[in-house]
């Protein structure tokens, strides 16, 4: 993966505005070049004003022309932003859409190696970074390479031994450079990592704040956030002390290059081995010499902070992604699912082990088992959140891997108990996306027990859900899900049965809506609940990523097994709260 360099990489993704970027640094250059010309042909007047006699007229006529190229320069200069600019906004916006696509593509083991506070950094701030390196620094930097070279070789052709003198300043500055930024990659490295973990932990403050209070867990948390901005701060107080006593020397040996030039030259010009005008010439152009050959040095550290910047949205986009093939689910299946040995982990340790399981089409099967058996994962696989390590998972017949992942999605809904909703209104938070019509949606609605909630507020289905509009209860988000997915019609339903509800009301509003839900589906039910799955097809017993008993209810409390163990359990607990 690191075989193309980051700055390739930013030349690959540019595409087509790669012309618009090149276009750009060669006006850049051409018109450092053009600014080169009034020097020149200011040294012709001097040459002229210390001539015996005078020609006004032919003064007159090069400082119009040095007008003339001043502005010619400047149209110039501004051709070169313009294009680096629109070049620039341009491949900041196919970034961003090729991160956000690409991400939508990748398993969801991504996610869990990612904090949110990291992509988030990725995709505004590293992206962002990289407008001002297009836009900006890719036209300093071709003017500030060539220019200084060119005002060096005419110097050297003006006088080439005057001209060796500002070498000292070079040879000092490049060493100083080498000191300065060995071990930079390094260091950018880290200082990505502290940026990004402050951002986590920020989010994690933010986000988790109604949580960390019920727990007075404020303190601590904010200590997490306030230990992260120190490591932070002690991290650059680091580097400053370490890099800014020598750069100090650097920029200042930069800035007084002038030194070498006054007195060599002063005492070339009164040997006689230059003239007046070839003296103030260089001393002007020296200046000038060194300011470009500063910027070009300063590029340095600039650029492996942007290009260490550029790596992370790299890593984003060459991230593997997960690959599906183009076969098709028939309209109307059957909708039967088939575990064959699967096995799958999420770190180290096997968390389903060689599992077998047939769901028949249009049954309910229950996955019930202690905390950590692996019910959601095994519900989950259906859906490819995560890809089986070994075994395959067949829907009729055809292994879910060589389904189209969009076709796929079509045939399952998923019911889950953290239901995301979007900041929109009630009746699009409900056809997510689809064309399904409003009386389609009251419809589901109807049967999901959410209707007359919906009717009785004021805007009914247009009322706005989020930051701006209402909040809405547990349950009454849960039935919003559930409606979401009777408008779907999906032939598979994989749900994640709500642990708790509020009240005996929403419960069974819950349950109708699910009934409703059910009918006719091939559904797996993570179940938390026992008597809510008792009339379920197949109860399927999970210990420790494995099924250690299926069976209806009666059959397995008959064989007085871990599912009995599991009913004692759940009596018992029911007994108490009911107390
Ligand atoms: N994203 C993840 N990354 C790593 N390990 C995970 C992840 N999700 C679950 N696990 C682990 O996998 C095992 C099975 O978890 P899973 O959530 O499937 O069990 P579960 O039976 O649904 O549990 P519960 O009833 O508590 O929801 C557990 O040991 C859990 O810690």
């Amino acid at each position: 993966m690191k075989e193309k360099s980051n700055l390739n990489f930013i030349l690959e993704v540019s595409g087509k505005e790669r012309f618009k970027l090149y276009m750009s640094a060669f006006l850049s250059i051409v018109s450092s070049l053009l600014s080169m010309i009034p020097y020149i042909l200011m040294y012709n007047i001097f040459l002229e004003l210390f001539k015996d006699s005078v020609d006004y007229q032919k003064i007159k006529s090069q400082a119009i022309t040095v007008g003339i190229f001043i502005l010619i320069k400047i149209v110039v200069f501004i051709l070169s932003g313009v294009f680096s600019h629109i070049a620039a906004f341009t491949i900041l916006y196919e970034l961003r859409m090729k991160a956000v696509n690409h991400i939508s593509k990748l398993h969801m083991g991504f996610f869990k190696g990612h904090t949110i506070g990291e992509v988030k950094k990725t995709i505004n701030e590293d992206i962002e970074k990289l407008e001002n390196f297009i836009a900006h620094q890719i036209p300093d930097l071709a003017s500030a390479v060539v220019a200084p070279i060119i005002i060096l070789l005419y110097l050297l052709f003006l006088n080439w031994k005057l001209a060796l003198v500002l070498f000292i300043p070079i040879i000092l500055g490049f060493l100083i450079q080498t000191i300065v930024f060995k071990g930079m990659k390094e260091r950018m490295q880290k200082y990505h990592s502290l940026v990004q973990k402050l951002n986590s932990t920020i989010i994690q403050y933010i986000n988790g704040m109604n949580v960390m209070k019920a727990f007075n867990l404020s303190a601590k948390s904010f200590k997490n956030y306030k230990d992260t901005t120190e490591e932070y701060a002690d991290y650059w107080t680091e580097i400053t002390m370490e890099t800014a006593p020598l750069y100090s020397i650097f920029l200042v040996l930069i800035d007084s290059g002038l030194l070498f030039i006054i007195p060599i030259g002063g005492i070339m010009f009164l040997n006689k081995e230059i003239n007046v005008s070839t003296y103030i010439l260089f001393l002007i152009l020296s200046a000038n010499f060194l300011t470009s050959f500063k910027q070009l040095l300063e590029f340095g550290g600039d650029f492996s902070m942007l290009l260490e910047g550029a790596g992370k949205v790299r890593n984003i986009i060459e991230q593997d992604i997960q690959v599906h093939g183009n076969k098709k689910l028939e309209e109307n299946i059957k909708g039967k699912i088939e575990f064959n040995n699967v096995t799958f982990k999420y770190d180290k340790e096997d968390v389903i082990k060689n599992l077998t399981l047939c769901v028949e089409p249009k049954s309910v099967v229950a996955l019930v088992g202690p905390s950590g058996s692996g019910k959601t994962t095994l519900a989950q696989l259906v859906g490819r959140f995560w890809d089986v390590e070994h075994g395959s998972i067949k829907i009729d017949g055809i292994d879910i891997k060589e389904i189209e992942m969009e076709n796929l999605m079509d045939k399952i809904s998923f019911v889950f108990q953290d239901v995301f909703m979007l900041q929109d209104s009630i009746l699009e938070n409900i056809k997510m996306g689809s064309n399904k019509s409003k009386e389609e949606v009251v419809e589901a609605s109807k049967k999901a027990q959410i209707h007359d909630f919906v009717m009785s507020l004021p805007d009914g289905y247009n009322t706005k859900i989020g930051e701006d509009g209402i909040k809405l209860s547990g349950g009454e988000k849960q039935r919003i899900s559930i409606a979401r997915a009777i408008l779907k019609d999906s032939p598979i339903i994989i749900l994640d049965e709500v642990t708790s509800y509020s009240d005996i009301e929403n419960e069974s509003k819950i349950q109708h809506a699910l009934k409703n839900l059910l009918k006719n589906k091939t559904a797996v039910i993570i179940a938390h609940r026992l008597y809510t799955i008792k009339n379920a097809d197949n109860i399927v017993v999970l210990n420790e990523g494995e099924i250690v008993e299926q069976g209806d209810h009666d059959f397995l409390i008959n064989k007085n097994g871990m599912y009995r163990r599991l009913w004692d359990i759940y009596d018992y607990e029911v007994a108490k709260e009911g107390a």
